[in-house]
């Protein structure tokens, strides 16, 4: 399994007391697997991805990635593990606007030391991004713009892809093609993938799907 969310709850703090978020979220991931969260806004998605990807505490529960137990582990080393395992794509696309498109592609596989240019040409040829490597992401389109935000995640060979409405701010048909390449690149690469999304039209194109309700996976 590349990711286990076992009983997992989370609250924060409100005017009268904790309020509840997650009541005890259970999931699984396996290698090459691609799973669609969906749920009402205010449901928990984002927070339950932010525990996965080591960036908040859960109250009470297990979360394993790639094998390793990240909820009792210290901050230094969570950190290493979201470096070498995890990759996050979010609807902003957060490229470094002074570096060209081929060094944000190789930015976040540098980070983890585990650069290989022949891969980072490979997904790049893939994404139709090669004659755009010399360029900077603003001279790009937003389609573009995602596109390398995808190459640079995939080119570090995360096992396990995080990401939150990567399609939300392209138009339909862009966002379509952009999704499809994704999905396709995700599997080549062994990856699981856990996608947020508000479109039905997008989670059906998952393997599978749940939805957060009340606090629970359902
Ligand atoms: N850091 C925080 N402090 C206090 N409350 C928070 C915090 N983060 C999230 N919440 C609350 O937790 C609930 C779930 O928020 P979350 O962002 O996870 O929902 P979501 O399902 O991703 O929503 P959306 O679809 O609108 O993005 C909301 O009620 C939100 O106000």
């Amino acid at each position: 399994m590349v990711l286990t969310v076992h009983d997992v709850t989370k609250s924060f703090p409100g005017a009268e007391g904790d309020v509840p978020v997650l009541r005890g979220v259970s999931l699984s991931l396996e290698r090459g697997e691609t799973l669609a969260l969906t749920g009402e806004s205010g449901s928990g998605k984002s927070t339950l991805l932010h525990l996965i990807g080591g960036l908040d505490r859960v109250d009470s529960g297990s979360i394993t990635v790639a094998g390793r137990e990240i909820t009792t582990m210290s901050d230094t080393d969570r950190a290493a593990l979201r470096r070498s395992d995890v990759g996050v794509i979010f609807q902003q696309f957060n490229l470094i606007p002074s570096l060209t498109v081929e060094a944000n592609i190789a930015f976040q596989a540098r980070l983890a030391g585990a650069f290989d240019a022949d891969h980072a040409a490979r997904l790049s040829k893939a994404l139709g991004l090669t004659e755009h490597l010399a360029k900077y992401p603003e001279a790009l389109s937003g389609g573009q713009q995602q596109r390398v935000a995808i190459a640079r995640t995939l080119t570090a060979r995360p096992k396990l892809v995080l990401a939150d409405e990567p399609t939300g701010n392209l138009d339909e048909a862009t966002a379509s093609e952009v999704l499809g390449q994704m999905l396709r690149l995700v599997r080549e690469t062994g990856a699981a993938l856990l996608m947020v999304t508000h479109s039905s039209s997008v989670a059906r194109r998952m393997e599978r799907h749940v939805n957060l309700s009340q606090g629970h996976v359902v």
